[in-house]
């Protein structure tokens, strides 16, 4: 996509990087409760592992639909980082993960993430995201997520060129 080819090799390193063990109780008393609340993941990708449970779910055209669970299978995420990092060619994908009333969940998230001083930066002119550090995006969120109570994510960093094409 025109970025050089070692920039994860050189910026992701296992320092920067995160595996997150999830742990879902079962949620006997009420349906359509969120065991995680929709969101997308701040980094570049995501490699989930879930068990046979079930219950992770994504927008696809405006619409959620649940991933079926396959614990033999990886399921990869794209995260804001690399929707960014595309210039939008990829989009993070948002999703969530509801409770089952009577089955526990296990899941594994790995998390490429890259150093805190990683430029991110579009590939492509005109880019619709101004350039940005992850310690930014990172600060970013969490003032908004204290502030407002939710992730603003990317559409904080959207140009006047990106702003005008949504
Ligand atoms: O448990 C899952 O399937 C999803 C976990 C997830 O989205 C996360 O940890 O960010
Ligand atoms: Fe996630």
């Amino acid at each position: 996509m025109g970025h050089r080819s070692s920039f994860f090799k050189e910026n992701c390193l296992p320092n920067t990087c995160y595996l997150r063990l999830n742990r879902y109780p079962p949620c006997p008393t009420a349906f359509g409760i969120h065991g995680l609340m929709p969101h997308t993941d701040s980094d570049f990708l995501t490699i989930l592992h879930q068990d046979q449970v079930g219950g992770l779910q994504l927008v696809k055209d405006r619409k959620w639909i649940a991933v079926k669970p396959n614990p033999d299978a990886l399921i990869i995420n794209i995260g804001d980082l690399f929707q960014a990092w595309s210039n939008g060619v990829y989009k993070s994908v948002e999703h969530r993960v509801m409770t089952n009333p009577k089955l526990e969940r296990f899941s594994m998230a790995y998390f490429l993430c890259p150093s805190n001083d990683t430029v991110i930066e579009s590939c492509r002119e005109p880019s619709i995201y101004r350039k940005f550090s992850f310690r930014e995006y990172r600060k970013q969120v969490r003032d908004d997520v204290q502030k407002l109570g939710s992730k603003i994510g990317l559409p904080r960093f959207l140009t006047h060129e990106g702003s005008s094409n949504i």
